[in-house]
């Protein structure tokens, strides 16, 4: 396995009396692509915002790549190759894959065209890296007129851009056809492909038992179960885990770390 990239330590938040989070140990390691699957609810959002540092843990540690990190923040988590993409949001629909790319961290230079020209190879590089065909897109292609699965592909160039390592993507396939779910599927085994790592946010829990080699299940607040694919065995086996979540028996899963429900 990959090194550590990063690892909650008994991390918990709370609004007032309400735990969103409470005491959760998760980690992601290079290379991997972990599914984040729970019902609504389930603490999901609030996990993956502590990640971004978008909101402070009201308890618990971060480690990244090993060491302890305090004052997280949304910079530190920036700093830290943390990126996070949301379907759709955050790209501008009128402009160009290369501008969307490039887009607030503009390459700078003292002269304008030699800038232009490296940006453009190095957006090039970038949609070749993802594995957008030469053939069928430039980077002068409009955004808004890609479909709804090519542009996580821009999105996904610009987080690698942004020299992500973990790549945070919330709900990338929800509303998409099966055709571009298999696009933005290729485009994360390519991320994948390159050393990165993806933690992929889902609803669907078939798509998130295709793309994802390890699955972290959540579960009111708690990690109710990880448990790779091999343990797993099939989509039907993880459904069968979160309807016994929403119908609490207990839950048992061969090979499975189950984590059971108590807090930490
Ligand atoms: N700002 C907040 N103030 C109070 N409670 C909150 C806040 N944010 C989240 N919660 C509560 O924390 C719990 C976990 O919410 P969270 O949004 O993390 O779940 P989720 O798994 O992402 O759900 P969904 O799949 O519906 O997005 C819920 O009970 C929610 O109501």
């Amino acid at each position: 396995m990959g090194e550590r990239l990063i690892e909650l330590r008994n991390i918990a938040k709370s609004y007032g009396r309400v735990f969103a989070v409470g005491g959760v140990n998760f980690h992601v390691d290079r290379g991997e692509v972990v599914g984040l699957i729970g019902d609504n609810g389930a603490g999901k959002s609030t996990l993956i915002k502590m990640l971004s540092g978008a909101i402070r843990p009201t308890s618990g540690e971060i480690l990244v790549r090993g060491e302890a990190a305090s004052n997280w923040d949304a910079a530190r988590s920036r700093a830290a190759g943390i990126e996070t993409v949301f379907q759709d949001r955050a790209l501008c629909v009128q402009q160009s894959i290369i501008r969307n790319i490039f887009l607030g961290r503009e390459l700078t230079g003292a002269l304008g065209w030699l800038r232009s020209k490296r940006e453009r190879a190095e957006a090039e590089r970038l949609m070749r890296e993802i594995g957008f065909t030469s053939k069928v897109f430039s980077p002068d292609s409009i955004v808004g007129q890609l479909s709804g699965g090519e542009r996580q592909g821009v999105a996904l160039a610009r987080a690698i851009y942004n020299k992500a390592d973990l790549i945070v993507m919330d709900e990338p396939t929800t509303a998409l056809s099966l055709t571009e779910t298999e696009k933005v599927f290729r485009f994360v085994r390519a991320v994948r492909a390159s050393g990165r790592s993806v933690l992929f946010i889902g609803h669907n829990i078939h798509h998130v038992f295709d793309i994802s080699e390890r699955f972290v299940v959540m579960d009111r607040g708690r990690v109710a179960l990880t448990a790779t694919k091999e343990e797993i065995g099939s989509a039907e086996r993880l459904i069968a885990v979160m309807e016994r979540l929403a119908h609490p028996q207990g839950i048992e899963v061969p090979g499975g770390s189950g984590h059971g429900r108590e807090a930490a």
